[in-house]
């Protein structure tokens, strides 16, 4: 691409470019119904799908369907879309001058692909360095959770995830690294089962190749799951 055109370009993207938006594509409407309305909502358009796939609703194994993957939904798989569902991160003053990074590593994975609604199953490593805060250990796999709840790409995840623990930490020192297996990528499509994307989001210190060589080896990415 040509510099004025490249120039234009990052004009056009203006804010977006410099700071990137990391949320959910949400509409402002979003929470005005109540989780039951939108569970008997939901039950009646998986209903309209089942049906015109011509399975026959009133069978006995089938006839729970529609309800139960409506409740799934907004319950569980997609409840990280409700900001009350937002793990409260106990944060602690860090007396004890603890000024290494911390990583809470191999932290399981649940999400579900925006693209195709089907799984996506992985690993989440997260790392901080500590300006004074720690947070509970347990509240990072939470963060993950949370955000994992929601229909997602792989890369606004690890983007989110790094935010929210920057916000919690007050601090810009923090890194995420998820590897996963996208069920879209597996079990349909171009169906290859060996396949799992890497992604990385690393700020503050982060970027500096040295912390993120340790980071890196903290996390020994070669782990199985
Ligand atoms: N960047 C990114 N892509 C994803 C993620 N999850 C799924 N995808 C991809 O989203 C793309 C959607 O492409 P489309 O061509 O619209 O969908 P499709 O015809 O079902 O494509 P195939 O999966 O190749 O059969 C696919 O290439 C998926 O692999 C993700 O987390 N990040
Ligand atoms: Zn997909």
């Amino acid at each position: 691409m040509k510099k004025d055109n490249i120039d234009e370009t990052l004009d056009e993207m203006g804010d977006a470019f410099v700071s990137p938006n990391t949320n959910t594509p949400m509409r402002e409407d979003a929470f005005e119904k109540s989780d039951a309305e939108k569970i008997e909502i939901i039950q009646n358009n998986v209903k309209e799908i089942l049906d015109t796939l011509g399975l026959d609703l009133t069978d006995d194994s089938l006839k729970g369907t529609p309800r139960r993957v409506a409740k799934m939904f907004v319950n569980e798989i997609f409840s990280g879309l409700h900001p009350d569902e937002k793990p409260k991160a106990s944060t602690f003053q860090n007396k004890y001058k603890y000024g290494e990074m911390l990583v809470e590593k191999n932290i399981t994975l649940y999400s579900t692909c925006e693209h195709h609604l089907l799984p996506i199953v992985g690993r989440a490593h997260v790392g901080y360095i500590s300006n004074g805060t720690v947070v509970g250990l347990s509240k990072m796999n939470r963060i993950v959770d949370y955000y994992a709840k929601r229909p997602q790409v792989q890369e606004r995840l690890t983007m989110q995830i790094v935010k929210e623990l920057q916000e919690v930490l007050g601090t810009e020192d923090v890194a995420c690294v998820i590897d996963a297996k996208h069920l879209c990528v597996n079990s349909r499509g171009i169906r290859d089962i060996e396949s799992s994307t890497v992604t990385s989001e690393y700020g503050g210190k982060f970027k500096d190749p040295e912390a993120r060589r340790d980071f890196l080896d903290y996390i020994n990415l070669d782990t199985e799951f």
